[in-house]
C-alpha cells in the first residue's frame, strides 16, 4: 500500500487560495444545512488538558458531494505569556473515501487560519450593512491577520482598526499586515462607529458590550469556543439576530450562546441556500465554532493541487 503524502505549512500556504477556497466553503455551508444529510459531521469531541491549559478536539466530516473524507486534530492552548509556538496547532488526516485509506497527513494550522477567516467573509457578504466603511478587528493574534488579509482582498473598507490586549502583539499585526490600519488603544475607541466588527481574541469573560456597536453593524464573533467562554455581552447576543455555523455545535460549545440564553435565528448555509433571510439592515452576529467540512473541504483542494504538479 502507498504511504500517504506528508504536505507542509509552507506547501499549505502557497496552494490554498482563497478565490478557490471561498466558492467551495460557500456550496459546502449550504450542503450542510439543506436538511437532506448531504454532509455528515458530527459536533468536535474535545478533551482538555487541564496541566498545561489546552484542548484537543477532532473534527472528522465527510461529503458525497465533494467526495472527501478527513478529519482535523486541532491542540490549543490559553496562555498568559507570549510563546513563538502558535496557540492553536492542526493536523488534517485525508482519506480516500471509497476504501478509508490514508492519502495525505497535512499541515492544518494554516487551513485553520484561512478557512476560519474565509468563512468569516462569507457570513460578511451576506450580512454587512450596504454601506460599510470601517472594519474593527478585535485580537491581534494569527486569526487577526487572516482575517485582516481576506476582508481587505474581498470588501472596500475606507478604514481598518485594530484592537490587542497588548502593545507587542499589535505591533506584530500592524508589521505584519499588508496594508493601512489604524491601533485603537481601547475596544471602546475601535469598535464605535464600526460597521463590520471581528472578534478574534482568547477571551473568556466579554470584551466587545452592546452599548458601543453600531446599530446595523455586522459581528463575526470567532473566538469563545468554550461552553463557559465570552467574547461578547449578554445585552448584545440578545438584541442582535444570531446566525451561527452549525445550531448544534453552538448549542454544545458556545459560552455567548448557552450563556446569555440568545435564540439562533438561522445558520449560514440555510441563509446561502436562500431559506433564511440576510437581516442585513439589523444588528447581526455570526457566532462561528469551525467545521470539520471546511477542513475538509480545504484539504480536498490543497491535494488537488499538490497532485497536479506532481
Ligand atoms: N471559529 C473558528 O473556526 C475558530 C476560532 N478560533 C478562535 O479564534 C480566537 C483567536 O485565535 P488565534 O488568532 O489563533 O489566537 P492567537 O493566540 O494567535 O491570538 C489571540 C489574541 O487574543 C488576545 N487575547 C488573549 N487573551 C485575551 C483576553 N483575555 N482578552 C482579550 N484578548 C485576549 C491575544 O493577545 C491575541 O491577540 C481564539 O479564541 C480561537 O480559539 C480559532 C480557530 C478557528
Ligand atoms: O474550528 C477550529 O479549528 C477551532 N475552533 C475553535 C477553536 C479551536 C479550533
Amino acid at each position: 500500500m502507498a504511504m500517504p503524502v506528508l504536505i507542509s505549512a509552507e506547501t499549505v500556504e502557497k496552494l490554498l487560495q482563497y478565490g478557490e477556497l471561498v466558492p467551495r466553503l460557500e456550496v459546502a455551508l449550504g450542503k450542510f444545512s439543506s436538511g437532506k444529510g448531504e454532509i455528515v459531521q458530527p459536533v468536535r469531541s474535545v478533551l482538555a488538558i487541564e496541566k498545561y491549559n489546552g484542548y484537543l478536539g477532532v473534527m472528522p466530516a465527510y461529503s458525497a458531494h465533494d467526495d472527501v473524507l478527513a478529519t482535523k486534530i486541532v491542540a490549543f492552548y490559553q496562555r498568559d505569556q507570549p510563546s513563538s509556538i502558535p496557540a492553536h496547532q492542526a493536523s488534517v488526516l485525508l482519506f480516500d473515501p471509497e476504501h478509508g485509506t490514508l492519502k495525505a497527513v497535512m499541515d492544518g494550522t494554516v487551513i485553520t487560519e484561512k478557512r476560519t477567516a474565509a468563512v468569516s467573509a462569507i457570513a460578511t457578504k451576506f450580512l454587512k450593512p450596504v454601506q460599510a466603511d470601517v472594519l474593527c478587528i478585535l485580537g491581534s493574534g494569527v486569526q487577526a491577520v487572516s482575517h485582516y488579509e481576506i476582508f481587505t482582498e474581498m470588501f472596500s473598507f475606507k478604514e481598518v482598526r485594530v484592537w490587542g490586549r497588548t502593545k507587542e502583539n499589535v505591533d506584530r499585526f500592524a508589521q505584519t499586515v499588508r496594508g493601512p490600519v489604524r491601533v485603537c488603544s481601547s475596544v471602546k475607541e475601535a469598535v464605535l462607529g464600526a460597521d463590520v466588527i471581528v472578534t478574534v481574541t482568547m477571551a473568556t469573560e466579554p470584551v466587545l458590550f452592546a452599548e458601543w456597536v453600531k446599530p446595523g453593524a455586522h459581528i463575526n464573533a470567532v473566538g469563545a469556543c468554550r461552553p463557559d467562554w465570552r467574547e461578547l455581552d449578554d445585552t448584545l447576543m440578545k438584541s442582535a439576530v444570531l446566525y451561527v455555523d452549525t445550531r448544534e455545535g453552538a448549542m454544545k460549545e458556545s459560552g455567548d450562546v448557552i450563556l446569555s440564553g440568545a435564540e439562533i435565528f438561522a445558520e449560514l448555509g440555510e441563509v446561502v441556500n436562500g431559506d433564511k433571510p440576510a437581516l442585513h439592515e439589523k444588528t447581526t452576529v455570526f457566532k462561528s465554532l469551525g467545521m470539520g467540512i471546511q477542513d475538509a473541504v480545504a484539504a480536498k483542494l490543497v491535494f488537488d493541487s499538490w497532485n497536479a504538479q506532481q
